[in-house]
């Protein structure tokens, strides 16, 4: 029998004794965090003397020092989560650690105390790993799994899983207390933004954040199975456990939206880390923000593989073959352009295997020099270099001959080319011969109109082929600030060692990463900065978040931007809307990297159940109709909440009734009922820290509220519904047209 007086003394007894290992390890942060603000404050009152060198190196420092401190700040909340006591005997292979030095912490960041003994496991450490994934069948030594809940800088709960109940003593065994982590993560409110899911990661979730880095690894999985989270935590794991490799290359991670973004924005700094470039397919080219709308027909024709050859045709189509000779005279002689001659250099030009742009430097010189032999020929002279070199000059400032030139080879930019496709008709005729009338019809519009999200696959296909607009003292600029950042490097090579404060716990700056920022082009570029702004830029890694909204063009121009080909690409195919999308991740990736892996979540944490199985329902039923067979795999949800499904009498109701569940409220509508809503309602952009926030199904995409009233779901396609309905975390309220497959008999109506 058990005695709840000696088990709450129990309990508190366990309460001060992890509260004192909280203590240390909050002091020991405490010291690193002082040491690293006196170390900044020094660094910055030393007087910027002297060299360029100088200079920089003090700045590198200061902002090495200040990331530190930003740094410390950010694994501030619930910094120590977990407690592994391994089995006695027991070793582990990471670290030579074993059971007799007591129990090992597991926490945001690693951290040792003045004696470089560890008292703070990273999460992501190999000796962390068994506290995601040790179960009863495969305890990998662990006697005991205890998850810390701490508020501020107090531990307010314990709960224990028990692996080895054998090995527990009994002492142990009273011990045993503490609310589920998980279930109390899960009920909190939602604030606009979301969390870490640090200290709760589920096993299924912990195999593909620590799955290889290498290669093309597609997460299928329902709403609210944590695909973003995991996706998140795995670009934090990534660059933990390959910090070398991604701190000279970068992350980029895709996201659907701005909105998106901001709502994900803090995980990262809160996982220590903040070198990853996040973007849109919209902004993924330095200097172009689509902005621009279009149907989905046209989107889905621009989504089509075929784009590839048909820009690559359409640039070709600016290297011609005049039909006659050009004829010209320089000074007294009569010279001509022969086609023969521009073929020829055109081949050569060609052949070089470098951008239109690039090419065209050939293509001229031979042309130049191929018009010298000529001019000696025609005066019978038998010319020196210097002479050669003053008739190509001349040659090249002939206005024949540049008009000539530029029509055989014609200076393009991407912008050009692509728009000229998109409003002249015969371009698009001429480089899409196999493209129906009626398809090239449809993508015909006004040269004014703005850039759309499905153009930047073909700006960035056109840019890949014609290259940077040439630009002579852009190139010499380049060269120079390759020679310096090569000189940087080995300079922070060498001082680097001197300067690392060591035992500090936190990852070790790289040579690389401090030369980045002494690079001229910026002493506090990051890595990050750079790749943004640099659209040539190859990534070390590519977490691709809602993925399957993308096209086969789409797709293409993610996989330039890592040709080594580690991507973790995260999405639901039961939830695209997009028609240029997917909705069989086969169909995607087969074509492109034939050794692409897949894995499923199949726990939705997010839905209660009763609004999951509703959602289901309707997914199915619209999918019949529609005739589609995406691949959706079954979702559980991992809790319910009563009345978590209703149905709603009146828009002003609905919502107020919403409102005071507390935390966020999110009216999902058809887009075009969007504008009058955030009107009606007094809620208006997309503002997701508001109370409440008025969206379209797309915007809403990877959102979620604690309270969600949908609108008029029968007259959305198959995906967005399937969206619209899996938002929330404890309440949706459906007004208006309701959808097929429901089954309204049982639901409250209010
Ligand atoms: N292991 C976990 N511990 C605590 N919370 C979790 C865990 N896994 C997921 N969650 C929570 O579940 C919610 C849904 O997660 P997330 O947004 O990553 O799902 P998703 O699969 O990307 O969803 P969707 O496809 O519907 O946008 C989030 O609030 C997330 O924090």
């Amino acid at each position: 029998m058990t005695d709840p007086e000696h088990d709450d003394t129990a309990l508190g007894a366990q309460l001060a004794l992890e509260q004192g290992v909280v203590d240390e390890v909050y002091g020991r942060l405490d010291d690193l965090r002082g040491q690293a603000a006196s170390s900044l404050a020094q660094v910055r009152a030393t007087r910027a003397e002297g060299t360029h060198q100088a200079r920089s190196e003090r700045d590198s420092f200061a902002a090495m020092y200040a990331d530190r401190l930003a740094t410390y700040d950010a694994v501030e909340h619930k910094l120590v989560f977990g407690r592994l006591d391994l089995a006695p005997g027991s070793t582990d292979a990471a670290d030579g650690d074993d059971a007799s030095r007591g129990p090992r912490y597991v926490g945001r960041v690693g951290l040792s105390d003045t004696e470089h003994t560890p008292i703070l496991t990273d999460w992501r450490a190999p000796a962390a790993r068994p506290f995601y994934q040790a179960t009863a069948a495969h305890p990998a030594g662990v006697v005991r799994r205890r998850h810390l809940t701490t508020r501020d800088r107090r531990v307010v709960g314990i709960e224990d899983d028990v692996l080895d109940a054998e090995a527990l003593d009994p002492e142990h065994r009273s011990s045993l207390a503490g609310e589920g982590a998980l279930m109390a993560a899960l009920g909190e409110h939602r604030t606009g933004r979301m969390q870490d899911i640090v200290a709760t990661i589920q096993a299924e979730q912990d195999e593909i954040i620590r799955s290889d880095v290498e290669g093309v690894l597609v997460v299928q999985g329902g709403p609210g199975t944590g695909k973003t989270a995991v996706a998140l935590h795995r670009a934090a794991y990534l660059l933990y456990a390959h910090r070398e490799r991604m701190s000279r290359s970068g992350v980029l991670l895709v996201g659907p939206s701005d909105a998106f973004l901001r709502y994900i924005e803090k995980v990262l700094p809160a996982l220590g880390e903040t070198g990853v470039v996040s973007t849109t397919m919209s902004t993924l080219l330095p200097g172009i923000t689509a902005t621009g709308t279009e149907s989905d027909a046209v989107a889905r024709i621009k989504g089509r593989r075929g784009w590839g050859a048909i820009i690559a045709r359409a640039v070709a189509a600016r290297q011609r073959v005049p039909a006659e000779p050009v004829r010209f005279r320089l000074g007294s002689v009569d010279l001509e352009i022969r086609p023969d001659d521009v073929a020829a250099a055109r081949t050569r030009a060609r052949r070089a295997h470098q951008s239109h742009n690039a090419a065209r430097v050939v293509f001229v010189r031979t042309m130049l020099q191929t018009l010298a032999k000529q001019y000696a020929q025609e005066t019978g002279a038998d010319l020196a270099a210097e002479d050669v070199a003053e008739v190509v000059e001349d040659l090249r400032s002939h206005r024949d001959v540049r008009v000539a030139l530029n029509l055989a080879w014609f200076p393009l930019s991407a912008q050009g080319l692509v728009r000229d496709l998109l409003t002249k008709p015969h371009r698009l005729a001429e480089a899409a011969p196999g493209m129906s009338a009626r398809d090239r019809h449809l993508l015909q519009r006004d040269a004014d109109h703005p850039w759309t999200v499905a153009d930047v696959p073909l700006l960035d296909e056109a840019w890949e082929l014609i290259g940077d607009p040439i630009d002579p003292e852009r190139q010499a600029a380049e060269v120079a600030a390759a020679q310096q950042a090569r000189e940087e490097l080995e300079y922070a090579r060498s001082t680097l060692a001197s300067y690392q404060p060591g035992g500090s716990g936190l990852p070790e700056v790289t040579a690389e990463q401090l030369a980045s920022r002494m690079a001229e082009s910026g002493p506090l570029m990051t890595t990050a900065e750079r790749a943004a702004a640099d659209r040539s830029w190859t990534y070390g890694h590519v977490v691709v978040d809602e993925a399957q909204e993308l096209s086969p063009m789409a797709w293409r121009s993610l996989l330039r931007r890592c040709p080594s080909r580690s991507f973790t690409v995260v999405g639901d195919t039961g939830q695209t809307s997009s028609g240029a999308g997917a909705r069989r991740w086969a169909d995607v990736f087969d074509d492109l990297d034939r050794s692409w892996r897949l894995a499923q979540l199949t726990i939705n944490y997010r839905t209660p159940r009763t609004v999951m199985d509703a959602a289901t329902d309707v997914l199915h039923e619209s999918l019949r109709r529609e005739g589609l067979h995406p691949d959706v795999a079954p979702v559980t949800s991992a809790r319910d909440v009563p009345g978590s499904l209703r149905i709603g009498r009146d828009l002003p109701s609905a919502v107020r009734e919403s409102l005071e569940l507390g935390g966020t409220t999110c009216v999902i509508a058809p887009i075009d009922q969007v504008d009058r809503l955030r009107a009606e309602l007094d809620a208006p952009g997309v503002d997701l820290t508001r109370q409440l926030v008025v969206l379209d199904p797309v915007e809403a995409k990877g959102l979620e509220f604690d309270a969600v009233v949908a609108i008029d779901v029968a007259h959305l396609g198959p995906g967005d519904a399937y969206v619209a309905m899996t938002r929330t975390t404890r309440r949706l309220t459906l007004l208006g047209a309701l959808p097929d497959g429901l089954d309204v008999r049982d639901l409250p109506h209010d």
